[in-house]
């Protein structure tokens, strides 16, 4: 449904040769039905990303397909005809102030000369759609931050999009009005079909609708994964420090200022564990302290729901000597968990 092929966009200053290289040569494709997050810190290239899709940004090189329609190439006539099906929704949801609820929503109609029996019958359910057929006479400075997005997404609805870009629509609500919306964007993937692309620094909504997550930086894919996937084993540097930050799973203060890099003549290796599957419910510590002979200390853990998975998390001491602790770290291995070596801890004396 979308596919951007080897997009690059550099943006350049009046008078300036060199510019700001914001995307290199970028392929995605969302197929028909995904909702695909695209996350990455901030100057990463996200917005930048979403913008080329609608060519609100055109890029500098390389091809956009929306729905089978290549855009790049398109007159200025037929690119607003193919932006009809594609509707976008903003972090501060750009409302019209001086119109009501219900007339923000007929903007798109009325643009493309719908007649005002038509717009009714259009605005009207989509109104309902959204949770707000009482409030088609509000003004949006009498609406709530969530109530503004709800217009915002039923406004680029109007036209029958097949693909919604969502442009950090979270970011200005509070967790709850968050879940909310999250839902609610949710329920239209599901009703409609609706193909949607959303950017986002938080992974929460990664996790809490996504189907497949891109992480970039710099401008470029860094990896790309199923979201249960990504949660439970980020195959990149990258992807484990967003991971680790959203799970806030880091060992206490007092022991990072103890940890060495090396492991020494009376140390013990502290490990961070990732389990998912079957692990999960396998008593494998008290397994691992029987058969290898180590004593494990559980510094932190804890248990997530991402989606239809289940991750577990644990920071540990393996206590025993060299050659017990290799043991352990090996057949923590061979039972498929992840294993992560922060760093070694001297022995208490
Ligand atoms: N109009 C512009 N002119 C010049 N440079 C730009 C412009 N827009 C973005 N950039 C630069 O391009 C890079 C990518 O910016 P972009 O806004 O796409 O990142 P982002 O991941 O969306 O960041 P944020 O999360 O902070 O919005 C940054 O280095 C930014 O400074």
């Amino acid at each position: 449904m979308i596919r951007l092929h080897n997009v690059s966009k550099t943006y350049f200053a009046k008078g300036k040769r060199d510019g700001v290289e914001a995307l290199k040569a970028f392929d995605l494709h969302v197929p028909k039905g995904q909702i695909h997050g695209v996350i990455g810190l901030s100057g990463a290239g996200k917005s930048t990303l979403i913008r080329c899709v609608n060519l609100l940004e055109r890029p500098t090189t390389g091809s956009v397909t929306v729905d089978g329609q290549e855009l790049t190439g398109l007159s200025r006539d037929a690119l607003n005809q193919a932006r009809h099906r594609i509707g976008m929704i903003f972090q501060h949801f750009n409302l019209l102030t001086s119109r009501t609820v219900f007339d923000n929503v007929a903007l798109p109609l009325e643009l493309m000369g719908v007649n005002r029996t038509e717009i009714r019958e259009r605005v009207t359910p989509l109104l309902e759609l959204v949770g707000l057929a009482d409030k088609a006479s509000h003004y949006p400075a009498q609406l709530s931050g969530g109530q503004k997005q709800r217009v915002a997404i039923a406004r680029a609805l109007a036209s029958r999009p097949t693909v919604l870009l969502c442009d950090e629509a979270t970011s200005a609500l509070d967790p709850h009005t968050t879940g909310s919306i999250l839902e609610l964007l949710q329920d239209i993937n599901q009703q409609l079909g609706l193909t949607i692309l959303l950017i986002t620094h938080e992974m929460e909504v990664v996790k809490t609708i996504c189907h497949r997550v891109s992480l970039i930086s710099g401008g470029e894919l860094v990896e790309e994964a199923d979201v249960g996937d990504f949660f439970t084993a980020p195959r990149t540097r990258l992807g484990r420090e967003f991971l680790n930050d959203f799970l806030e799973l880091e060992p206490p203060r007092a022991l990072i200022e103890r940890l060495e890099e090396a492991p020494g003549a009376r140390t013990h290796p502290v490990v961070r564990l990732a389990f998912s599957g079957d692990a999960v419910s396998t008593p494998l510590i008290s397994r691992l302290a029987r058969e290898c002979g180590v004593d494990v200390s559980i510094l932190q853990a804890k248990v997530e729901s991402i989606q239809d998975r289940t991750l577990g998390l644990m920071i540990a001491e393996l206590m025993g000597d060299a050659d017990d602790t290799r043991r352990a770290i090996a057949y923590l291995e061979t039972h498929d968990l992840q294993v992560e070596v922060l760093g070694h801890v001297q022995r208490d004396a």
